[in-house]
């Protein structure tokens, strides 16, 4: 076996088959993923490589190895899927020997997720692609119905794959037994032509994307032995017999990974735009301040250190809240393995408050940083651009934001209800119970005291729905139809339950490890907790006058305080996003780069453009002279 030398980094990037000539932005849509397959491959050859001495672990912790893909392949890697879902599909959801047996060529297969189709994302009850049991030769017949039934959106399923796990309508004897997952494979290992019985094929060019080669699927009679459904958690005998899963939510399962994984990925996609935004805010001098002395650092306005420490702050918010729900996933994994599922409602509504509010965080807040850059943001060359559509795709994937706020609030309300009855809860709603007794609590300002101030917003507005679903009710609606009238306050609370929980363990925990790091590095860490929650207090007086009892006199001195951090901060601001260490390779920003050459940089990419490469187009005498000799008076 190959022995590469570590660090990954310096291996990958070392690579001269790795680099582009021309930049992707001037590469046809088919080159973009010609291009982007070339280089997966090396880099897939590489890691396969590395990862044989290393078994298929079921949940990786979020870290930061994959990373130097980004910087490779700057759009999405078609192979992420492999690993994101289709490897942790199957690890999570099929049994011991099934895995043995599935996995058995490691990355001799490249697999994705099949679950979405043209007909239906959020609604996986209403999925329409079938799996019916034939008793007699002991296989799944697969089919795809309706045109809305075939599978559309899967990463990677257009050209790159040659197997995938689907999720289909389980039948077995007539009956219907709902969503379970399959292992299916679709293209020939040799030849990688689909196989008889299959239509594949690529949606089409998105808004960002553009290289994970998203793709459609469509089964017609398509046969799979009955071993390869998925059956660690239900069953399918030899007869017929269907033995029913410990809980069927358990089939959701992989989609809880990649939701609390996207926490970290979203900190390590704004600690990229907040890099390149200050670092070039650092550069780009424009304007004065004091009129009698020189343009000054744009970095040096108060309001653009208040559009970019936000970012900062947050990447690090998201990087340490990532970390704890990995911490209570995994927690609650292991319960789940020894055949407990208490916590698997509470995890799954952490899961989807805390995905939503940080791909949606993630990007207005890149956007943010786009914005302050000025019109150089606004080229492909800064990188913002598509920091910015691949950031804002993972607020729809993975679970649609509404719809995944609205299971957290189905969480809060049930909880609510709990608290009402005196019951225990745990800990991360416990707030809950202690809302009447704390409701007029002397307002603290305090970041201890805001957080406290922000889940008495939280408990206030549950407490608002739980009201507005009862009224509905009692004016004779069903529960569903009461629910969906309140679903704007059932949102308003997940938001709220969720911006109180990235507050609370941002500062708990930086507080918990301060006394371990040096003096320094502690009052930084402590000075951008303190920043995030007091930019949140900020932008929540509203609900916080509601539910609190702060004053506009408290809320002044919040706005003091906000602004003396800003100052604190803005001395190491630039040394900030250099302790992010992300190298210019992966960076892949004219704007962001450590040495700071933007306008030579910005020249060298302008002069890639294809366009330049002659001083006259021959568009101007095949179709403008003609016009301008016609008009010429
Ligand atoms: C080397 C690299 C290694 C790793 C890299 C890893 C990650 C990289 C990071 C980022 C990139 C990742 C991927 C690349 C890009 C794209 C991939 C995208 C993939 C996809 O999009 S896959 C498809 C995603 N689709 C969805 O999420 C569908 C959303 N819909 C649903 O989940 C359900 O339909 C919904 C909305 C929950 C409703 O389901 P249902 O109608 O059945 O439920 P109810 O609402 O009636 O509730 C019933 C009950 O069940 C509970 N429940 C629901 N879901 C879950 C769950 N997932 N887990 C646990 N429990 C669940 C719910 O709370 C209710 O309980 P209750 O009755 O209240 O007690
Ligand atoms: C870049 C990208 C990559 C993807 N990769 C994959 C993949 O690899 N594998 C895969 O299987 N899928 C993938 N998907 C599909 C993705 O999971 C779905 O797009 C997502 O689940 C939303 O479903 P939908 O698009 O059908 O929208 P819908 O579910 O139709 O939702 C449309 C709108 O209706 C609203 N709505 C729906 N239901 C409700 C409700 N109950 N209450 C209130 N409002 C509601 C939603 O909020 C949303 O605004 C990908 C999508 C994207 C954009």
């Amino acid at each position: 076996m190959k022995c590469y030398p570590v660090p990954r980094e310096n291996l990958v990037l070392s690579i001269d088959n790795l680099k582009d000539d021309i930049p992707e932005e001037y590469l046809s849509h088919k080159e973009c993923y010609e291009n982007v397959i070339r280089k997966g491959s090396v880099l897939y050859d590489i890691f396969s490589e590395l990862s044989k001495d290393r078994k298929h672990k079921a949940h990786q912790a979020p870290s930061n190895a994959y990373r130097i893909s980004d910087g490779i392949m700057q759009n999405v890697n078609p192979f992420l899927l492999h690993f994101a879902l289709f490897v942790p599909a199957i690890t999570n959801q099929a049994t011991p020997e099934q895995q043995a047996e599935f996995l058995k060529h490691g990355f001799g297969i490249i697999g994705t997720y099949a679950q979405t189709e043209l007909g239906h994302g959020t609604f996986l009850r209403g999925l329409e692609t079938t799996a019916t049991l034939d008793l007699e030769t002991d296989e799944f017949v697969l089919n795809s119905p309706t045109l809305t039934s075939y599978k559309w959106w899967p990463g990677g399923l257009g050209h790159t794959a040659n197997h995938c796990v689907v999720m289909a309508q389980l039948y077995v004897k007539g009956k219907c037994h709902g969503p379970h997952l399959f292992f299916v494979q679709i293209r020939d290992i040799e030849t990688h032509e689909p196989l008889p019985g299959l239509k594949l094929g690529e949606i089409g060019a998105k808004m960002g994307f553009n290289t994970a080669d998203n793709g459609f699927l469509g089964f017609h009679n398509f046969r799979i032995p009955r071993n390869n459904m998925l059956m660690k958690n239900s069953q399918v005998l030899k007869d017929g017999t269907y033995v029913e899963s410990k809980n069927e939510k358990l089939t959701y399962g992989s989609m809880v990974f990649v939701r609390v994984y996207l926490l970290s990925d979203m900190a390590y996609m704004l600690a990229r735009a907040a890099t390149i935004s200050v670092r070039y805010s650092a550069v780009r001098h424009q304007s004065h301040i004091k009129p009698d002395e020189p343009e000054v650092q744009i970095l040096d306005f108060v309001i653009q250190q208040h559009k970019l420490f936000i970012s900062i702050a947050t990447s690090h918010a998201f990087k340490i809240c990532g970390l704890w729900l990995w911490q209570t996933y995994s927690k609650v994994m292991e319960d789940i393995g020894k055949g407990s599922m208490d916590r698997l409602p509470e995890l799954h509504a952490l899961s989807c408050c805390l995905k939503t509010t940080s791909t949606r965080d993630a990007g207005w807040l890149i956007e943010q940083c786009r914005l302050a850059c000025g019109g150089h943001g606004y080229l492909m060359s800064s990188n913002l651009p598509s920091l910015y559509t691949t950031a804002t795709a993972a607020i729809t994937y993975e679970g649609e934001s509404t719809v995944l706020l609205l299971q957290t609030a189905r969480y809060l309300i049930k909880s609510w209800k709990r608290a009402m009855e005196g019951e225990s809860l745990p800990a991360t709603v416990s707030f809950l119970s202690e809302y009447f007794n704390k409701r007029y609590n002397k307002w603290e300002n305090t970041p201890k005291g805001i957080v406290d101030g922000l889940k008495l917003v939280v408990a206030g507005v549950t407490k608002m729905c739980a009201e507005s679903i009862q009224k509905h009710v009692s004016r004779g609606q069903q529960y569903e139809e009461a629910w969906n009238s309140s679903s704007v306050q059932l949102i308003k609370a997940s938001e709220a339950y969720s911006r109180a929980l990235l507050c609370e363990v941002f500062w708990f925990e930086v507080d918990k490890v301060s006394s371990t790091l040096s003096n320094n590095l502690a009052v930084v860490l402590k000075q951008l907790a303190e920043l995030y929650i007091t930019y949140w207090a900020l932008e929540k007086r509203g609900d916080l006058l509601v539910y609190t009892t702060i004053s506009k006199d408290d809320l002044d001195k919040l706005q003091e305080r906000y602004e003396e951090l800003l100052a604190l901060i803005r001395p190491n601001a630039v040394g900030l996003v250099d302790s992010f260490d992300i190298r210019d390779e992966i960076l892949c920003s004219t704007l962001g780069a450590y040495d700071g050459r933007v306008y030579e940089r910005m020249m060298e990419h302008a002069l890639k453009s294809p366009l330049n490469a002659e001083t006259v187009n021959q568009s101007f005498h095949k179709y403008m002279k003609p016009v301008i000799l016609k008009h010429k008076i």
